[in-house]
């Protein structure tokens, strides 16, 4: 068996082309997205996705607004951009990029974002609306990998899914989403500390695999016809890219993520929508106060 691919590219290029006249729509009524980034250091990874955030926004329309802190940035220096962008008028949406740099503490600094702005999903307060299965902006990778396999027609109702790593970008929240009525997954989250990995990825529909571990994810332990999500990016020490999942995976898989060209850019995608939809919101709210006072 050859696996069919999840292709990222494309799916992303279809909700950006979406978003292209969601976005004129809301200028028409005086609505004007604009994506900020919080880039903290010199890593070459971030620094290219937040590159390619920008790249996105100028594709739909959305203005952008970057704030680029030195790595030598302190706490407090950090914590002052994230202030800054909570009031500035032409930012309706941002992300601090992470990881942050040691030393720094990266909850602190999330939970300063204003929540009404947070494109990322990660400030408690949205987290816990995630928890509460009420509406506002979702995680971007682990809502970009259900896009990316509701786009395939991968059966995600009643599926098992086993998610390997808990960091905070994908594996702590992505259970919440997989879980929910409208997806109806059950989910099984391994880490580090997980017993006897293989024998539990072995019983999976779908495996998410997004612990930073090269080639994690071998063909023995993959059932037949399963999906196979890769998330994960390593690099040597030449800096050469790896992802979780080992390439004869595709032997074995129904489906596999490509790594690049998969989760990757559904995730920057998912950040667009983030971004509209909190306008949108802005907009339906200016409508509905509008309505009030001519009633
Ligand atoms: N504040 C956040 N920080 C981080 C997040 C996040 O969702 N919010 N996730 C990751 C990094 N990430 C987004 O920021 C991200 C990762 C990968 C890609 C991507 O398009 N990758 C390309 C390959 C690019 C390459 O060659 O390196 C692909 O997969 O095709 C976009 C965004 C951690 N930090």
């Amino acid at each position: 068996m050859t696996a069919q691919i999840l292709d990222g590219k494309a799916t992303a290029a279809a909700i950006k082309s979406d978003l292209v006249s969601r976005v004129e729509a809301l200028k028409a009524k005086g609505i004007h997205p604009g994506l900020g980034t919080v880039l903290v250091g010199e890593d070459p990874g971030s620094k290219w996705y937040v590159a390619g955030k920008h790249r996105d926004c100028a594709e739909v329309g959305i203005a952008s607004i970057r704030r680029d802190l030195p790595e030598t940035a302190t706490q407090e220096e950090i914590e002052a951009a994230v202030r800054e962008l909570n009031e500035d008028p032409s930012c309706t949406g941002y992300i601090v990029q992470l990881p942050l740099p040691k030393g720094i503490d990266a909850n602190r600094v999330l939970e300063l974002i204003d929540p009404v702005k947070d494109a990322d999903g990660l400030h408690p307060m949205n987290l816990g609306r995630l928890v509460l299965n009420e509406s506002g902006p979702l995680p971007c990778t682990p809502q970009g990998v259900i896009q990316l396999l509701r786009h395939h027609g991968v059966e995600i109702n009643g599926a098992h899914v086993v998610v390997v790593g808990r960091g905070i970008t994908v594996g702590r929240s992505i259970g919440l989403l997989l879980t929910r009525r409208s997806e109806n997954a059950t989910v099984t989250l391994c880490h580090t500390g997980t017993r006897d990995l293989p024998a539990i990825l072995r019983q999976a529909d779908i495996i998410v695999a997004a612990a930073g571990v090269r080639h994690l994810v071998k063909p023995e332990d993959v059932k037949p016809g399963a999906a196979v999500l890769d998330v994960g990016v390593s690099r040597d020490e030449h800096g050469k890219i790896a992802g979780d999942v080992h390439p004869g995976v595709t032997e074995v898989a129904g489906w596999v993520s490509p790594n690049p060209g998969g989760v990757g850019p559904m995730t920057r995608a998912q950040l667009l929508v983030n971004v509209v939809e909190a306008a949108e919101r802005d907009a339906k709210a200016a409508a509905d106060a509008g309505a009030g006072h001519d009633g």
